[in-house]
């Protein structure tokens, strides 16, 4: 069975696509190159860290150090990569810092001058943001941009950050402070996506409110440790990064349980009996456009080894840590009464 995943445990790094950029690991051939676009005033002077003029075998050696950082699930500084006539080329970077101890990662990018105007950044940085929120165990994302920058502040908003407030930061470029506006995201920041997709629910009535009312049928599998189940929700997803129970939207004309049934298969690659299928609580939540209604089913018995299908993380997990895994709103209540249950 899948071990015990740790929710702060950072995922192995593989590179990320956009439509027009892929962001990798940088390489020691990018050495020159990077030189080139960094060692730029205009490009320098908006940067907290770098020095100005940027000595060429600085580049040599943050290279070998951003390697050894992603090897250690610390910080993640990309090359963003183009194309030209079929030729890779390097257009700036993009990085992440986690900051493991507050449940959050500061976010940085630049883009060389002769690639400015054309949505570079926001792709990059946007790209990185939605993943780390994902993938990361964080709960929020921060940055900050000079005062007098506000091309860098307009990026964050667009991509999803709000503006905290102002403060003072040493710019190594500049010798000395200097007042930058900060930043952060939260997953609810995220730019809205339809909540939830497509195909309609079984239970469709407005509720009360007016809002729509949306079926979802979860289930708590138990492992003979007594550990439960949980699924890390993908990149892509409402909520994604959270952790939650396996399970999904209850199709028209489908009852939960065979709209649970259908989902173990598909998501987790097990066959459940509908016998094996106990009802034992449920969530009634309201979300900013749709209630939830979530019947959840305690599971024991099942066929098949447990193996997500849909590249999701998953975590066996004793009652007493399932506090330790961030999840959905909805669940709260349900977790509590599963802990004092098993
Ligand atoms: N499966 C599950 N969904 C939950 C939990 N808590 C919670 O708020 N939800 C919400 C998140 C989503 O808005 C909704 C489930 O919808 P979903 O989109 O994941 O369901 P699905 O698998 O049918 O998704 P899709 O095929 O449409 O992509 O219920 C939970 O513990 N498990």
């Amino acid at each position: 069975m899948t071990e015990l995943h740790d929710p702060t445990a950072p995922p192995p790094f593989a590179p990320l696509r956009t439509d027009r950029l892929t962001l990798r690991p940088l390489r020691a051939e990018d050495a020159a190159d990077l030189h080139r676009l960094v060692n730029d005033w205009e490009v320098a002077k908006m940067l907290a860290r770098v020095p100005f003029p940027y000595p060429r075998e600085l580049a040599d050696e943050w290279i070998a150090s951003t390697r050894a950082l992603i090897a250690e699930g610390r910080a993640w500084h990309l090359a963003i990569v183009g194309r030209e006539q079929e030729k890779e080329v390097l257009l700036g970077c993009v990085g992440l810092t986690l900051q493991a101890e507050r449940r959050q990662a500061e976010l940085g990018y630049w883009v060389g001058r002769k690639s400015w105007g054309q949505g570079i950044g926001p792709e990059a940085a946007g790209r990185l943001a939605r993943w780390a929120l994902a993938n990361l165990g964080i709960e929020k994302l921060v940055a900050s941009a000079l005062l007098e920058n506000p091309r860098s502040q307009a990026l964050l908003r667009r991509i999803g950050f709000r503006q905290l407030g102002e403060a003072a930061q040493d710019f190594l470029s500049r010798g000395g402070a200097m007042p930058v506006l900060t930043f952060e995201m939260t997953r609810a920041d995220l730019p809205a996506e339809p909540m939830p997709a497509p195909p309609p629910p079984a239970a469709a009535e407005p509720a009360a409110e007016g809002k729509r009312i949306v079926l979802v049928s979860a289930v708590a599998l138990i492992d003979p440790d007594g550990r439960v189940l949980l699924a890390r929700r993908p990149e892509g997803k409402p909520l994604a990064g959270l952790w939650e129970f396996p399970g999904g939207k209850v199709h028209p004309g489908e009852t939960p349980e065979a709209a649970l049934i259908r989902e173990l298969k598909e998501e987790l690659a097990i066959d459940v009996a509908e016998s094996c299928l106990a009802p034992f609580a449920f969530a009634s939540h309201g979300y900013a456009n749709f209630h939830l209604l979530m019947p959840l089913y305690l599971c024991r018995r099942w066929e098949g080894a447990v193996t997500p299908q849909e590249g999701q993380a998953l975590a066996w997990v004793r009652p007493q840590k399932l506090a330790d895994y961030p999840m959905p709103p909805a669940d709260k209540p349900l977790v509590a009464l599963l802990r004092d249950f098993l």
